[in-house]
C-alpha cells in the first residue's frame, strides 16, 4: 500500500460552561475549575507533506497571525524537536473560529497539527506525550489533543472527562479581541471563589448556580461585551466563555437556538453550535488511521 500523503482535519471550538478562579500561585498562573464544553463548529486544517514546513491561511475574516507566530507552525517545529526529526508538510488553514473569542481556536489548531502530523509522519506519540508537547504551547492545548468534553483543575492541566447531555448554544461574538493576559493580570479580576469538590459522574443541574469570574471586569473593560450581554438576555441567561469576548446561551433544543439566531442584528458574528463529549477531530483521524493502515 502506497503512503498517504494528505490528510485533512477539524479544529473545534469549546465554551467555558463555567469558569472558577480559587487562587493566584506565586509564579501568577491560577488555580481554576473549569468546564469545557467541546462544540461541532471548527476550523479545518489540511496538511499535505512536503519538503519544509509551511502555512497558507483562508479566511473570511482577514485575520493576520505570521506564520511564525501560529501556533500551528510551532506544533508542527515542537513536533520536529521532540522526535529529532526535520519532517516537513504544507498546511492550509480555513479559519472559520474567532481569534481571542474565548473559543480556544488557536489551541485547536495546535492540538490539531500535533494529533495530525503524528499520524501523517508516523511518528507513533501517545496521546499522553503530544498532551505534553501542547502544554507548552498554551494551557488549553491538552483538552483538544485528548479530545473529550472534560472538567480542569489546577492551572487547566489537570483533566476528568465529563458526558454531559446534548444541547445546543447560540454564540456571539462582540467587536472585541479581549487580551487573556490583561484579564489575569488585573488587580480587580475576583480570584477566591470557593475550591468546588466535584462529585462524578458530573450533575449539570450544577452549572445554573457556577459562574465565569472574568465576566464582570470583561464587561467593564470591554462595553461592546457589555452590550451583547444586555442584548442577549431576552433569550435566556449569557455567559461569558473563558475571558472572552465571545458570550453564549445554552439551549435545550436547536430550534430555541436557531429562532434567537434569526433575531439578531445581521451586523453581528454568530454561530449555533451543538455540545459534542467527542472531538470531531478525533473520530476523523480514527477513519483516516483505520483506511490507511488497514
Ligand atoms: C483561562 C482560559 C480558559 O479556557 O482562557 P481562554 O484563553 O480560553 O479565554 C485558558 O485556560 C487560557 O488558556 P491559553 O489562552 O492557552 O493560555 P496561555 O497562553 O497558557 O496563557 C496566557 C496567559 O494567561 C494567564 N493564565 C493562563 C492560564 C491560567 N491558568 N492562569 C493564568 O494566569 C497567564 O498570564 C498567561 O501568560
Ligand atoms: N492558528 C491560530 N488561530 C488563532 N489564534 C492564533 C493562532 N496561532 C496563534 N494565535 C494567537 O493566539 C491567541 C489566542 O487565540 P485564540 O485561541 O483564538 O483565542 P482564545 O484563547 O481567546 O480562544 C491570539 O492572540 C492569536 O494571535
Amino acid at each position: 500500500m502506497t503512503k498517504p500523503t494528505q490528510l485533512t482535519l477539524s479544529a473545534p471550538a469549546k465554551l467555558n460552561l463555567f469558569l472558577h478562579i480559587n487562587s493566584q500561585r506565586p509564579d501568577g498562573y491560577h488555580e481554576l475549575q473549569t468546564l469545557f464544553q467541546l462544540v461541532d463548529i471548527a476550523d479545518i486544517l489540511h496538511f499535505e507533506i512536503a519538503d519544509e514546513i509551511s502555512l497558507t491561511v483562508s479566511d473570511t475574516n482577514n485575520y493576520n497571525i505570521q506564520n511564525e507566530d501560529n501556533l500551528i507552525v510551532q506544533a508542527a517545529k515542537a513536533l520536529n524537536t521532540y522526535t529529532n526529526n526535520h519532517f516537513g508538510t504544507h498546511i492550509t488553514l480555513e479559519k472559520n473560529l474567532p481569534i481571542g473569542g474565548g473559543v480556544g481556536g488557536g489551541s485547536s489548531d495546535a492540538a490539531t497539527t500535533l494529533l495530525g502530523l503524528n499520524s501523517l509522519w508516523n511518528l507513533g506519540l501517545s496521546i499522553d506525550e503530544l498532551a505534553n508537547i501542547g502544554k507548552k504551547l498554551g494551557a488549553d492545548v491538552p483538552v483538544f489533543v485528548r479530545g473529550h468534553t472534560s472538567f480542569a483543575e489546577g492551572i487547566g492541566e489537570k483533566l476528568s472527562q465529563v458526558n454531559l447531555d446534548q444541547r445546543f448554544f447560540l454564540i456571539v461574538k462582540p467587536d472585541a479581541h479581549v487580551s487573556t493576559m490583561k484579564i489575569f493580570t488585573s488587580k480587580e479580576l475576583t480570584r477566591d471563589t470557593t475550591y468546588l469538590r466535584i462529585r462524578h459522574p458530573f450533575e449539570t443541574a450544577c452549572l445554573q448556580e457556577f459562574h465565569n469570574d472574568c465576566e464582570p471586569l470583561v464587561r467593564k473593560l470591554y462595553p461592546e461585551v457589555d452590550e451583547v450581554f444586555n442584548l442577549l438576555e431576552k433569550f435566556g441567561s449569557p455567559r461569558l466563555t473563558g475571558t472572552g469576548a465571545c458570550v453564549f446561551i445554552t439551549f435545550e433544543h436547536e430550534s430555541d437556538a436557531k429562532q434567537a439566531f434569526a433575531q439578531l442584528p445581521k451586523s453581528l458574528q454568530a454561530w449555533v453550535a451543538k455540545g459534542v463529549n467527542m472531538s470531531n477531530t478525533h473520530i476523523e483521524l480514527k477513519k483516516w488511521n483505520n483506511t490507511n493502515n488497514a
